[in-house]
């Protein structure tokens, strides 16, 4: 088997916890995801599935085990500003609402620009170009171009969001809960677009949510994890259609399916 993009091993992550205690996290995870593929982890609220994508993106420190990225061990500390800027041309993370991470003073073509600038020497018209491009490749125009985020809507800035992550040429996409926030319609149209992505440029997804209807649509790898583990892990169509685990079948009991009706019980 050819060496992973992204190569976990053994995360832990302890938090200090209440009344002098500790708070695991994260406890020994393990996985790996190929080039080109899409990884999915999926569990409730507090399991523990941003916390690896946050100690992958090197935006927390591990307690212990080990990232590789191409075979390269990365270290699980809090990298510097030029080992952050080495690691955001390989690695970049979207999150649940753009409108935080989205400079609101900023248009659109600035956001992306200034991406831009800060991973690759290119003249202005080469820029003027790429950003064109990106904008093309999340379905935006040269209007928005011109728009500042208040002007956008949640589809639309998320749109944004995911075309500056991309200006980065990374190879690795991690989208914690990047379509919670959005209706039924615009996260379709949201998930056809990382489809799209994945397709023309290549990039590996780590998908992260709660929301296994979506996972469906756009996982090739299903990782299930519950206070702090995995408790499985494997093609995405045996996972959720052929569980194995007590708990994964529970989380995929509690998801509603066509024709389902609330029951109402008396007050
Ligand atoms: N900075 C922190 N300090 C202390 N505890 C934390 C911190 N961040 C997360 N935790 C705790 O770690 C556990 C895992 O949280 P994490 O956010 O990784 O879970 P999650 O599965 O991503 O859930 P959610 O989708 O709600 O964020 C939770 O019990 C959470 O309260």
């Amino acid at each position: 088997m050819s060496v992973p993009l992204l190569d976990v091993r053994n995360l832990r992550k302890v938090y200090p916890g209440p009344r002098r205690g500790e708070l695991v996290a994260v406890d020994d995870v393990s996985f790996a995801v190929q080039p080109r593929t899409c990884l999915a982890i999926v569990g409730e609220s507090g399991s523990g599935k941003s916390t690896c994508a946050r100690i992958i993106a090197g935006l927390e420190r591990a307690t212990a085990g080990t990232v590789a990225v191409d075979g390269d061990a990365w270290h699980t500390g809090r990298p510097g500003t030029r080992e952050r800027r080495r690691r955001a041309r390989i690695v970049q993370m979207v999150f649940q609402d753009p409108y935080q991470s989205l400079d609101r003073r900023q248009t659109v073509g600035g956001c992306l620009e200034e991406s831009l600038r800060l991973h690759f020497d290119l003249t202005g018209d080469e820029r003027s170009a790429r950003v064109a491009a990106l904008l093309d490749l999340v379905g935006l125009t040269a209007d928005h171009a011109r728009a500042r985020p208040r002007l956008l809507s949640g589809g639309q800035r998320q749109r944004v969001a995911i075309a500056r992550a991309l200006a980065s040429e990374p190879r690795l996409l991690i989208l914690d809960e990047a379509v919670a926030a959005l209706d039924v319609s615009i996260q379709a149209q949201i998930l056809n677009l990382l489809a799209d992505a994945r397709e023309q440029t290549g990039v590996a997804l780590l998908f992260i949510s709660h929301d296994l209807g979506v996972v469906r649509q756009i996982a090739d790898e299903v990782a299930v994890m519950h206070h702090g583990a995995i408790v499985e892990h494997g093609p995405a169509a045996t996972v959720l259609d052929a569980p194995r685990d007590p708990y994964t079948r529970r989380l995929l009991d509690s998801v509603p399916r066509p024709g389902w009706r609330p029951t109402l019980r008396p007050a």
